[in-house]
């Protein structure tokens, strides 16, 4: 058999790691698909962001944020550890660089749960490895109701929060992809459909001048 009539084991194809963000106003569902996209894609890894807020019931510190207080996250920015950073809800919230930036060019891919102010600076650092897909509520009466559904804030928090929406709402066109987020499943197989796609752009498939050689040789 001829080396070109072998079987071709094109996911063996070395490609660069891609940064996929999901952004949504508060409440829309960027954590449930997050997480859904988390278990059942082996390919991608959640960015931990390290957080100034106090903790909620039944997260873990190293799992859903990197805990930190006010002195310790401005020491951080101080030393450049942050891709990006920004304040949210009066909190900080910031993206450590040093392990993104290796994973990247190990193959690894990373999902990003942040705000349209970490999209817009991740997107002016490291454009070509970013990927921005929004998530919008099918309507605002649906977002609240999936806030309070929530229970895990108080009253003045979900206010606040509502307060915010529309504004949030309002960057969606600083992003590549935009999803309404009606039915969870739905929503969740558009995502993924994006993700499989990015992933196929020749400049990320480092592998294909190789492999092509080879094919044409
Ligand atoms: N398509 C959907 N239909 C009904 N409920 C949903 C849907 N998507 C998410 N939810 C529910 O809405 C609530 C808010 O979702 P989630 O916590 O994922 O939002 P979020 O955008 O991550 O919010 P935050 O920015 O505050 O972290 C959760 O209780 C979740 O189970
Ligand atoms: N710019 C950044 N925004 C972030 C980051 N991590 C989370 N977030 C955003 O904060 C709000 C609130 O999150 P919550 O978990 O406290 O409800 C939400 O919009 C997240 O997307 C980050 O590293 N940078």
């Amino acid at each position: 058999m001829a080396i070109s009539d072998q079987p071709i084991q094109t996911n063996a194809l070395k490609r660069r790691g891609l940064m996929f963000v999901l952004s949504s106003p508060s409440g829309a569902g960027k954590t449930t698909i997050a997480r859904k996209l988390l278990a059942e894609d082996g390919e991608i890894a959640m960015s931990v962001s390290v957080t100034t807020r106090p903790m909620r019931p039944g997260e873990v510190d190293g799992r859903d944020y990197h805990f930190a207080d006010r002195a310790d996250f401005e020491r951080k920015v101080e030393d450049g550890e942050f891709l990006e950073w920004a304040e949210v809800f009066g909190h900080l919230y910031g993206t450590p660089k040093a392990a993104i930036k290796a994973g990247l060019k190990d193959g690894q891919d990373f999902l990003f749960d942040i705000d349209w102010q970490g999209t817009q600076q991740l997107y002016q650092r490291m454009e070509t490895d970013v990927v921005r897909v929004f998530l919008l509520p099918p309507s605002i009466a649906e977002l609240e109701g999936r806030l309070r559904s929530r229970n895990t804030d108080s009253e003045d928090v979900i206010l606040g929060r509502m307060a915010r929406a529309r504004a949030e709402i309002s960057h969606w066109d600083g992003y590549d992809y935009v999803v309404v987020n009606d039915d969870i499943d739905e929503c969740f197989a558009k995502v993924r459909m994006v993700l499989e796609a990015e992933r196929m752009r020749r400049a990320r498939q480092t592998g294909l001048v190789d492999f092509t050689r080879e094919l044409m040789r």
